[in-house]
């Protein structure tokens, strides 16, 4: 979708003049287009749910997660894969249906899955022995029969960032394919009368944009479904295949693809090679993340200090950074972004784009093309819509920003700015350091 859409000289972003919402909201301020979440998801339903019988879509919430994205996401259809408690309860407080939640997680603790079994949540992804034999004590302790898929590692990477590879043998997630750890998974599933294993689940990574990762994964889990039949009679009734399809976040990437690039090849091979092997066609699920949301997200910053080092670079501090978007600290990870205020003039000078925290690695965009940029210019970053609101900290002690919803021309605040006082609210002095002397030795005259 094209993002650089320019009304005068200000920069339009869904209809919204991007300058009047930094004027309104404030900076930095993380900006969520409705309706670019909206067209995502169906072309999830026109390419994949409609197209294909036996399927269903889920949206992995880690991306991006408030109670109004549930609303979206409830109203779009589509189901919500959680990984923690916490984006458990945001479902829960958002009343969404709870038949249509995944609850995934390497290390999930008892009250985490005690909290979803109790609210009946669709499907437990299960990943580990550890958590299996915890989760069917707790199923027996509720009397309760807990429909659940295995995380499997299907010892295939994913041609991403290795912080985001998540199929390859060495990995912490997911029960291995050794025949004797998983065969001992299955039949412990199938003798309990508290669990009912659905099928199996793998994720390879994200940030993907080609298919090949997914593809040698179907082809590791057909072999499994297939021993599992001859060796167990365990049929495989659901196969989810996790999420991990990229976009673009800069020219230097490719074109973000539409749903039948992935999903195509996906049903293909799953379809033929459950005829060759004589299978059922299981129900297949799928769970995008960063493909949803990424593109519909923004973050306008305004620009603070300029300084210029003769000969070397020009740094544009803007007033956020790594606190409200580690992704270029965590995976070197590139992004474009425009003056929004300046948006018709053509770029004249090269700038780095600071962030304001006390890390030499807090640039959020190196080298990036400007018209000449003053302090007080608004700029937005693009495509911050995945994992900048969820992965975002308080670290400097800065308050964490805003969130606006915007549709059309209209714009809503979906989460409050932190203020000063929200830094402090869960913090106590204890008792021996409340009334201390202050100590007169060194500091300062
Ligand atoms: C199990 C699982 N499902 C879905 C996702 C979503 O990934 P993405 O945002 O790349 O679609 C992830 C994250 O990588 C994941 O670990
Ligand atoms: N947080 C990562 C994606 C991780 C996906 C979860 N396994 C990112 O920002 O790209």
């Amino acid at each position: 979708m094209n993002s650089k859409n320019i009304n005068g000289t200000n920069f339009i972003f869904d209809n919204c003049d991007t300058v009047e919402l930094a004027q309104t909201f404030g900076t930095p301020l993380y900006v969520i287009s409705e309706d670019r979440i909206k067209s995502k998801c169906e072309d999830i339903r026109k390419n994949f749910l409609m197209k294909y019988p036996n399927t269903k879509a889920a949206y992995a919430s880690k991306a991006f997660l408030t109670m109004a994205m549930c609303k979206i996401i409830d109203r779009e259809g589509l189901g919500l894969d959680v990984v923690s408690g916490g984006e458990l309860y945001t479902a829960i407080k958002a009343n969404f249906p709870m038949e249509r939640i995944m609850f995934h997680g390497s290390n999930k603790s008892y009250e985490e899955l005690a909290l979803a079994v109790t609210h009946n949540i669709g499907r437990i992804i299960v990943d580990n022995v550890y958590e299996l034999e915890m989760l069917e004590r707790i199923a027996k302790e509720q009397g309760k029969k807990v429909a659940i898929l295995f995380r499997i590692t299907p010892g295939v990477g994913g041609n991403t960032h290795e912080y985001i590879t998540t199929g390859q043998k060495d990995s912490k997630f997911g029960i291995p394919l050794e025949k004797e750890i998983i065969e001992y998974a299955v039949r412990k599933s199938m003798d309990s009368s508290n669990i009912h294993l659905k099928g199996f689940h793998f994720h390879v990574g994200s940030q993907l944009f080609e298919i090949s990762s997914h593809i040698l994964a179907i082809q590791v889990v057909l072999d499994l479904m297939k021993n599992l039949k001859e060796e167990l009679g365990f049929i495989t009734e659901e196969l989810n295949t996790g999420g991990g399809f990229g976009i673009q976040y800069t020219d230097e990437d490719e074109a973000t693809k539409s749903v039948p690039f992935f999903i195509d090849p996906i049903m293909e091979t799953i379809k033929e090679g459950c005829n060759e092997a004589n299978l059922d066609m299981p129900m297949i699920i799928i769970e995008p993340g960063r493909w949803i949301v990424g593109e519909a997200g923004i973050t306008l910053y305004t620009l603070g200090a300029i300084k210029e080092i003769p000969n070397v670079r020009t740094y544009a501090s803007v007033d956020g950074g790594l606190p409200d978007n580690p992704r270029p600290a965590l995976y070197k990870a590139k992004y474009d972004a425009i003056v929004a205020n300046k948006a018709n003039q053509k770029a004249e000078e090269v700038v780095t784009i600071a962030g304001k925290c006390c890390e030499t690695g807090d640039i959020l965009i190196w080298d990036l093309k400007v018209p000449k940029v003053t302090s007080g210019d608004i700029l937005a970053v693009l495509n911050t819509g995945a994992y900048n609101y969820s992965m975002a900290s308080n670290y400097n002690k800065l308050p964490r920003p805003a969130v606006v919803l915007v549709s059309q021309g209209d714009a809503q605040l979906i989460v409050e700015r932190e203020k000063y006082e929200h830094l402090l609210d869960r913090e106590v002095i204890p008792e021996h350091l409340d009334n201390i002397q202050s100590t007169k030795l060194t500091f300062g005259a």
